[in-house]
């Protein structure tokens, strides 16, 4: 804890409970528990220092991220921490790397694709990283079209292997986390063709480099695919480019799940669902939509608690100057901001509900809510992860010039984050994908289906087609019902009013492709209404401690009237409400502005986060923002010599050269 806390009168207005609603924000008192610990073991190591990260070369970050991983390995096994532990250290230690890929996607895939027998063979490995393993999909030609990839698995009964194969340059896997210079295995996704035929996308095990002296191996060429955008971020990644020339793999590393090849190349498909295939990409998307309130969360804290300190413009009569928090444009740009925080949180929370509850039904052979998965997990990654990357900009501006430093933390933060939008789906692929739900839903209301899970809300349709907004006051649009309905009317109107452009046209494909803007924000339109749904029935639950209840509620009321405010053209476009309901919802807006201000620093005090995690001088604890300013600007390594590197080539013989002129004259 801080001697000086310059935020110690913020603190002291919250009006609520700050250490229950960290258990709100947790999910519950051990995870507060477990985080805490955890976080303190990290910020407390120096290996773990990450404040001259942006001052490194490409080279020395990537050591610095071996170096790293390699110690909190050592950590985790010393200390026999937990799985959840151990993730939660990684998480700290707040450094992409290959680790990401092994334990995020390279061991799911197998666990999800791979049978029994392989999972008993492969995972051991992976566990205590004898192997390291990426997952290696997209290539340089294709990565949204995943049926599109150029890779060749061609089976040889002869020698009952696997033939694998970049056939073109635009084969060449591109972009794997992981690849370029660490990773030992992949799980590589190919085109599997056997008997002379071509059975579309499966994925296999691929050795890459020697477990003896990390060589590739014969027929394998690989390497690292260049510098990304900003300074340090991700740029501690090796993502990788890999070609294969004729590589040979015995015919037991397909991942045999869902379809098999025999010993005689027959194909056999299991009676399962081909999307099952994609199974690693949903797992991902639900955890990118965790880690988005993380990022935000880390941004809006950097943000409330700068713009506490910050003072501009004196009042009137010459008096102290104004906090910067207390502007009301600053409000209106940072409280939504805080508000989504949350409910990223809590919608993640249900996401991972959600995915748990499908897996199990899955297991047991139902796959009725993969579709329910699929668009919600596609929905959710690709809002979350678009309304956090601008947001983390938006912070960076709130900060005003400081937040353009790299001492801030968030021009880092924005660097390693950005790809979200792009990465396990383009979010506008992803959100055509809800959209042709949405459509497909909308053409079987007709015949009387039900809709189910989060589409139900359209069986509604008669109602919701007609309905008009009873609001006639601004309090009146703190009922969650009436939010609940707007939100839900202007959904459905938008994805019928799209199905019935659709049906005018010559085909439904050609349909589909000429209302493609229409569509994603008739997409965006649903999954808000889900955003808002899930933070609405988290108010509804019983929440302990002294006001957290009334704070959620609060943040809960900002986020509903903040996006329909934003989006307010949708709502009287579709009718749903009026521009006299619109205005009023924008009054209650600014009312809860005033209620969120006296707690805004406590509300991100709830966040728990270290100074270390936060990586910021602009958001420390304890707000003593100035001198650590200026203390960081003297460890720049341009500030290592009074006397600039380059001043006698460049400068001097320029100065002297321009006095010689002047003395001329
Ligand atoms: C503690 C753990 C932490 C873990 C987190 C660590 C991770 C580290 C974090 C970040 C590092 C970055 C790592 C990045 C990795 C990658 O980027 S990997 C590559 C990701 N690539 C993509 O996401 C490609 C996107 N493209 C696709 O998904 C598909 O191509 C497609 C766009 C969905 C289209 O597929 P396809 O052409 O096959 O299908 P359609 O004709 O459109 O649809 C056919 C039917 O299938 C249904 N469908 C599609 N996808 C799915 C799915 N995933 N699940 C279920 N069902 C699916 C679709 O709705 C159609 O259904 P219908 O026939 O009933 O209409
Ligand atoms: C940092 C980072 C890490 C990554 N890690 C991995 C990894 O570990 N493993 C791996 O396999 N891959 C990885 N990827 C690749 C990533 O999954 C792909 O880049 C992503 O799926 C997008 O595909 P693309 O690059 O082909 O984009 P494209 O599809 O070429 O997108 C280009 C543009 O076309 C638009 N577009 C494409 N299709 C459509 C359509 N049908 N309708 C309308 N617009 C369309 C997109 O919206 C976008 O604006 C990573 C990428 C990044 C940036």
């Amino acid at each position: 804890m801080a001697e000086v806390d310059h935020l110690a009168a913020e603190r002291a207005t919250a009006r609520f409970d700050v250490e229950e609603m960290k258990v709100a924000w947790a999910g519950s008192r051990h995870a507060v528990h477990v985080a805490d610990r955890m976080a303190r073991l990290v910020a407390s190591d120096p290996v773990f220092r990450k404040d001259n990260r942006t001052m490194l070369s490409r080279k020395e970050l990537f050591k610095d991220t071996l170096r790293k991983a390699a110690h909190a390995w050592k950590r985790i096994v010393e200390l026999r921490l937990t799985e959840e532990e151990a993730d939660l250290l990684r998480q700290y230690v707040d450094q992409p790397g290959y680790v990401d890929l092994h334990w995020g996607m390279f061991v799911p895939a197998i666990k999800g694709q791979g049978t029994e027998e392989q999972q008993h063979k492969w995972l051991p490995l992976a566990y205590k990283f004898q192997i390291i393993g990426c997952y290696a999909q997209t290539e340089l030609g294709h990565g949204s079209n995943v049926q599109g990839l150029e890779t060749t698995a061609t089976f040889d009964p002869k020698t009952d292997e696997f033939v694998i194969h970049s056939p073109t340059l635009t084969s060449s896997k591109w972009w794997p986390g992981g690849l370029g210079k660490a990773s030992t295995h992949a799980v590589v996704y190919a085109r599997l063709i056997t008997e002379g035929k071509d059975y579309g996308i499966h994925g296999f095990i691929v050795q890459l480099r020697s477990l003896e002296d990390h060589s590739p191996l014969p027929g394998v060429t690989l390497g690292d695919i260049g510098g990304k955008f900003g300074s340090g971020a991700y740029n501690s990644m090796d993502n990788g480019v890999l070609r294969f020339d004729h590589v040979r793999i015995p015919r037991d590393q397909m991942l045999m799940r869902l379809s098999q090849v025999t010993r005689e190349g027959k194909y056999v498909h299991s009676n399962v669902p081909k999307q099952l295939l994609y199974g690693t990409m949903v797992y991902v998307r639900q955890s990118i939509v965790a880690d988005a309130s993380k990022a935000l969360s880390r941004a809006v804290c950097i943000a409330v608690r700068y713009s506490a300190v910050r003072k501009q413009f004196g009042s009137q009569d010459g008096g102290p100057e104004t906090q910067v928090l207390n502007y009301k444009t600053q409000q209106s740009r940072l409280f939504p901001l805080l508000a989504s925080a949350y409910a990223f949180r809590f919608v993640g929370d249900w996401l991972n509900w959600l995915y748990t509850d499908v897996t199990q039904k899955l297991e047991a052979k139902d796959f009725s809510t993969l579709q329910e998965a699929h668009a919600c997990t596609a929905g959710l990654k690709a809002v979350t992860t678009s309304v956090t990357a601008d947001a983390i900009e938006e912070c960076r501006k709130l900060c005003g010039g400081h937040g353009y430093l790299n001492s801030s933390g968030l021009p880092e933060l924005f660097a390693v984050y950005v790809p979200a939008c792009t990465y396990e789906g383009d979010n506008v692929v992803l959100l055509l994908q809800v959209a042709r739900i949405l459509m497909k839903t909308v053409s079987q209301l007709a015949s009387g289906k039900q809709p189910v899970g989060t589409m139900a809300y359209m069986g509604k349709v008669q109602y919701l087609m007609q309905c008009k907004s009873a609001v006639s006051s601004a309090e009146d649009w703190l009922n969650p019902d009436a939010i609940q309905e707007a939100f839900e009317a202007r959904a459905l109107r938008m994805a019928v009013n799209c199905a019935q452009n659709i049906s005018q046209a010559a085909s439904q494909e050609e349909g589909f492709y000429e209302r493609s803007p229409d569509l994603l924000e008739a997409a965006v339109a649903h999954i808000q209404l889900i955003i808002v749904t899930k933070f609405i029935e988290k108010v509804h639950q019983e929440i302990p401690g002294h006001g957290v209840k009334e704070q959620l509620q609060a943040l809960c009321n900002v986020y509903a009237l903040y996006i329909l405010h934003k989006h307010l053209g949708d709502f009287l476009a579709t009718g749903c409400i009026t521009p006299r309901q619109g205005a009023l919802a924008n009054e209650q807006l600014g009312k809860l502005y005033a209620q969120v201000r006296p707690n805004a620093v406590a509300l991100v005090d709830a966040f728990n986060y270290t100074d270390h995690y936060l990586g910021s001088v602009l958001g420390r604890y304890d707000g003593d923002v100035y001198p650590a300013l200026y203390e960081e600007a003297w460890k720049d390594p341009l500030n290592e010599t009074v006397v600039p590197e380059g001043y006698h080539e460049y400068l001097r013989p320029l100065i002297k050269q321009q006095q010689l002129k002047l003395s001329r004259l």
